[in-house]
């Protein structure tokens, strides 16, 4: 056989691509007191000289996909993430121009959208500034929930919302929990506080002689206090959070007695990145999807009753 000329085939292989899918990036960037936030799901895809892993497992051109991970994390730190173009674009030339054997590189880029949280009056006059500088709501709209019981004399009317995904990029800790043999979770002084709202609550608006409530501007009311609940409240657990949420929109609407949550604890978790000699100062996530913490409870004014169905908030 000539040099270089390919053994005869029965069945010869077509193109191929490998390379590790979806890494969930988060890349904080701190001005001072105010931070910015870009939220990737970067997928990386490398093919070029890749015949003889498939003929004969050799892996002598494969740069593990494990590799490709480490990359767009490490990257994320050392080069930063201006646009997820000018990120991918910069992925795509490092693993083309760095490794002989691969020729082409596709990077593919989901960017989750984030704005600012709006601040509360007396916030805004204690902070100066009208926007939490480190809380921020997803963009695109949750979904809004209803639930009308009717007897033929009484109402019970319960309204919600879910997928109201909200994070602090600061002001959360988590510490001085219960250490047993099988703890291993470290104590957080700076961590990142995320998590997707869905939340249920109860109108105490039941016959028809009562004045019925503005339903749609209690709902964008209660929506509004939750956010700047999440955003101001200096976290030492999301239980703590999530009572705050709830007594804040209690306080401020008359027309509602009852609030079920249901707060799935979206981890981020900060990426060691000292095997590759670059520092981590709280800059770059790695955003878990499961499993993830689920912290569940109901808040209530006082002297009324809870009957918000237990399981009826992650509908
Ligand atoms: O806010 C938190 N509450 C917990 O109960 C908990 N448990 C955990 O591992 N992390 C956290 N965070």
């Amino acid at each position: 056989m000539a040099e270089n000329s390919r053994p005869a085939r029965p069945v010869v292989l077509g193109q191929n691509q490998y390379g590790k899918a979806e890494n969930r990036v988060v890349k904080i960037t701190r001005d001072g007191a105010t931070h910015h936030i870009k939220d990737l799901n970067v997928s990386v895809a490398l093919s070029g000289d890749m015949d003889d892993v498939h003929y004969s497992g050799s892996n002598a051109h494969v740069l593990p996909t494990d590799t490709t991970k480490n990359t767009v994390f490490a990257k994320a730190r050392e080069h930063g993430i201006e646009s997820a173009e000018q990120f991918g674009i910069h992925l795509a030339r490092h693993f083309v121009t760095s490794q002989e054997v691969i020729h082409r590189a596709r990077i593919r880029i989901e960017e989750y959208a984030w704005e600012r949280i709006e601040s509360s009056d007396a916030n805004s006059k204690f902070i100066g500034a009208d926007e939490v500088k480190h809380s921020f709501v997803r963009k695109g709209q949750e979904t809004r929930l209803t639930e009308i019981t009717y007897d033929g004399e009484q109402w019970q009317v319960i309204s919600g919302l879910k997928d109201l995904t909200v994070l602090n990029s600061t002001n959360s800790e988590f510490w001085g929990y219960i250490k047993d043999k099988y703890t291993t979770l470290q104590e957080a002084y700076d961590r990142i506080l995320a998590t997707s709202v869905a939340a249920q609550w109860r109108f105490n608006w039941t016959d028809d002689e009562q004045k019925m409530p503005n339903w749609e501007k209690s709902y964008e009311q209660v929506r509004k206090h939750m956010l700047q609940a999440f955003a101001e409240t200096y976290s030492l657990s999301l239980q703590q959070t999530l009572y705050q949420m709830g007594s804040r929109i209690i306080n401020n609407r008359s027309e509602i007695d009852e609030v079920r949550f249901s707060l799935p604890n979206k981890h981020h978790f900060l990426v060691d990145l000292e095997p590759f000699g670059l520092k981590n100062d709280n800059e770059v996530y790695f955003a878990a999807d499961r499993p993830y913490g689920l912290i569940e409870g109901t808040v209530v004014r006082d002297g009324c009753e809870a009957r918000i169905p237990v399981d009826m908030t992650n509908l």
